[in-house]
């Protein structure tokens, strides 16, 4: 029985066996096609979140981040779709009134639940960094900071998003992700990659631009400087971004944020002419602000200046004259004690600077409201009289005719621009306008801050070497594929025919 279906079987498939091949075959090849185009077809795209909270001096604000899962190991891809400003002081305010601290938070907190689709939640980090602010309360009362933080981490904690903590972020820390976001944003890390020739692709990270943040309690410098063989008192900072190796100074000066040296300048001026009502030059004339003398001196930053005085508040009278008030200025920055072989204030080791700068946060606040942006501004001299004649306008007129601008920003324009000029100054800049972008907002959508930087080395988002591309892009893929699997069905086909026909002819010639 088994040896006459094997003989049956036998005969059909010496008849018909190349059939069944060259039908198997076919098969193969839809099979092979169909697999090759649903594993490359274009699925939709699948987006990842991440937040993070600036915790500044001054106010806490909540970023967004968004971008691309496939992608996310590209430059400048990662974008801000949410900043939430939480509404209130700085969080170092709430020392003593933790139980505040949900209610603070939980409103940005819900419009993050809005923003990130629900399926997402737990699997998007959440961090909190807070800076100068909590620095200085940190250096008055080391278990206030704790517990503040405490309070945070407690109640971010309780969201289902995958919060990955709070902390103080270092003055270091702070400049040098300024620096990684606004170089990141303008696509600088990763420029001149491709480049063939060497000595171009040498002096790479000098193309990138130095970062310049000034925040309410501190400020910072941060950039490649152009000797990288000089022997720094302090180390640089050293990254391998994309393939890249950057050696980086970054200082923070903490006290020299707009907020602080304003009560530095003010408490140096009673030490100097201890009096209840102050001419200051750097308000507008007509205005007049009453200031607590304790409130000036129950504080870190003001500390050197400390004194007593038969007054407990300080009135101040503007006068509203520029070239005095910078005079001012001038003596919060001492510029005599370098010990090494270049500073820049205080005694503190600095490389002159050198490149293009991104200045933000109230360096582009102040500038973008007098109109002095580098695109607006031809020399210094403009800059000094736009500044003299903003200075001296009347309070009064001022007032009116900005009606719309928060009173305490609106107040100390003049005295914020005249700092700005001088801190400028300081770092020894020279035409400024010409090396100096002030920035906001980055790419149309992300504001220039250390945050995006943060998370992207907290994320690992920034591979230390480039990525390496791959050999064919999709459409050539495909397409090869497609043409080499028709070349060897026709290969095939053209073969059977010709097998066919010459066992015909040989059966024939038989
Ligand atoms: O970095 P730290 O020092 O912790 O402080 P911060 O993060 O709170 O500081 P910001 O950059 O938010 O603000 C810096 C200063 O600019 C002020 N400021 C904020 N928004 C402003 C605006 O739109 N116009 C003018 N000034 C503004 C603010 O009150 C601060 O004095
Ligand atoms: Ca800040």
């Amino acid at each position: 029985m088994f040896l006459v279906i094997d003989s049956r079987v036998k005969r059909f498939l010496s008849k018909n066996g190349l059939v069944i091949l060259g039908f198997t075959f076919i098969l193969s090849l839809i099979a092979l096609l169909a697999v090759g185009l649903t594993q490359n077809k274009n699925t939709p795209e699948n987006f990842k979140f991440g937040i993070v909270f600036d915790a500044g001096s001054s106010h806490t604000t909540m970023y967004i981040y968004k971008w691309s899962a496939e992608k996310v190991n590209d430059t400048g891809l990662v974008y801000e779709i949410e900043s939430c400003k939480v509404k209130g002081p700085g969080i170092s305010a709430f020392a003593s009134n933790l139980q505040d601290i949900p209610m603070y938070l939980s409103k940005c907190m819900g419009r993050a639940k809005e923003l990130i689709p629900k399926y997402k939640h737990h699997q998007t980090p959440v961090y909190l960094g807070a800076t100068a602010g909590m620095r200085l309360l940190r250096m008055e009362n080391e278990e206030s900071a704790e517990r503040i933080l405490n309070s945070v981490t407690s109640f971010l904690s309780s969201y289902p998003f995958n919060f990955r903590g709070a902390r103080i972020i270092s003055g270091s820390e702070e400049g040098a992700y300024g620096w990684i976001t606004i170089n990141y944003l303008l696509g600088k890390l990763q420029k001149k990659q491709n480049s063939k020739d060497p000595s171009s692709r040498r002096n790479e990270s000098l193309e990138t631009y130095g970062a310049l943040d000034l925040g309410g309690a501190s400020t910072q410098i941060t950039f490649v400087p152009k000797d990288t063989n000089i022997k720094p008192p302090i180390k640089f900072m050293q990254f391998r971004l994309y393939g890249n190796n950057y050696s980086v100074y970054t200082y923070s000066f903490l006290c020299y944020g707009k907020d602080q040296a304003l009560l530095k300048k003010l408490a140096m001026d009673i030490m100097n002419a201890p009096s209840g009502i102050l001419l200051d030059p750097c308000f507008h004339p007509g205005y007049e602000r009453t200031v607590d003398v304790s409130y000036l001196f129950n504080n870190t930053c003001t500390r050197e200046y400390n004194g007593q005085f038969p007054f407990h508040e300080l009135k101040i009278n503007g006068t509203g004259e520029f070239q005095q008030c910078q005079e001012d200025l001038l003596d919060l920055f001492h510029t005599t004690n370098c010990r090494y072989t270049s500073c820049t204030f205080n005694g503190i080791f600095m490389p002159p600077v050198q490149g293009e700068f991104g200045a933000f946060s109230a360096y582009y606040y102040t500038m973008n409201f007098l109109n002095l942006t580098s695109d607006k501004v031809s020399s210094e001299e403009m800059v000094i009289d736009k500044m003299k004649k903003f200075c001296a306008r009347p309070w009064k007129e001022v007032n009116t005719t900005y009606a719309g601008v928060k009173q305490k920003y609106l107040s100390e324009y003049c005295f914020a621009g005249t700092y700005v000029l001088t801190l400028l100054q300081a770092y020894n800049f020279t035409d400024y306008w010409k090396h100096i972008h002030f920035m906001d907002k980055i790419n149309d959508n992300t504001e220039a801050g250390w945050t995006l930087g943060y998370m992207l080395n907290l994320t690992n988002m920034i591979p230390a070497e480039l990525p390496q591309p791959k050999p064919f892009s999709r459409p050539t893929y495909i397409s090869l594929m497609v043409a080499f699997s028709l070349v060897l069905a026709v290969v095939f086909i053209l073969g059977s025919i010709i097998f066919h026909k010459s066992s015909y002819f040989q059966k024939k010639a038989i």
